[in-house]
């Protein structure tokens, strides 16, 4: 799956550059909704986020996700985003649980998911 994202203001970490945290977000956002358009709504059981470079506010970043591996519930996922010249500048693993939809319904919401 491939998105484009352009952090700005409201993920300030150091001036001009974005929060890892923020980051991290977007990219735990990613691995959900590629799953779920993939028809397997999962969780995440473990997050790793390697920061490259800084990432940039105001700038657009390719971000690629895909599933590298399956075992049974568990699905193993990679992310890489990049600038517009090519360069990664972060790259994100992760272990999704495959849950059913009353996983979902726990937490009493009805809020339909949203692109990152
Ligand atoms: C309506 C539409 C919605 C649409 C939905 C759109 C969703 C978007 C979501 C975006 C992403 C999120 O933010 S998700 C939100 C953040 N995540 C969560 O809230 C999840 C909270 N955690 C949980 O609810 C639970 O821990 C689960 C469901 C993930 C798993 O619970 P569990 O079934 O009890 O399983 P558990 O024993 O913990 O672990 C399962 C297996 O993983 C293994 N395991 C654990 N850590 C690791 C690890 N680092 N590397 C390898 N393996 C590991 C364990 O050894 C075990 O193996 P084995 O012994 O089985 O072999």
């Amino acid at each position: 799956m491939r998105a484009r994202h352009v952090f700005d203001e409201r993920h300030v970490g150091a001036p001009g550059i974005a929060h890892g945290g923020a980051v991290a977000t977007v990219l735990d956002d990613l691995f959900g909704f590629l799953l779920y358009l993939i028809g397997e709504p999962a969780v995440t059981r473990h997050l790793e986020v390697g920061y490259r470079s800084p990432v940039l506010l105001g700038t657009p970043y390719l971000l690629e996700a895909g599933v590298q591996r399956r075992e049974g519930r568990k699905l193993f996922v990679r992310a890489q985003g990049t600038d517009e010249g090519g360069a990664a500048v972060v790259e994100a693993s992760a272990l999704f649980l495959v849950v059913g939809l009353e996983h979902f319904a726990r937490g009493g919401g009805d809020a339909a998911p949203v692109a990152p």
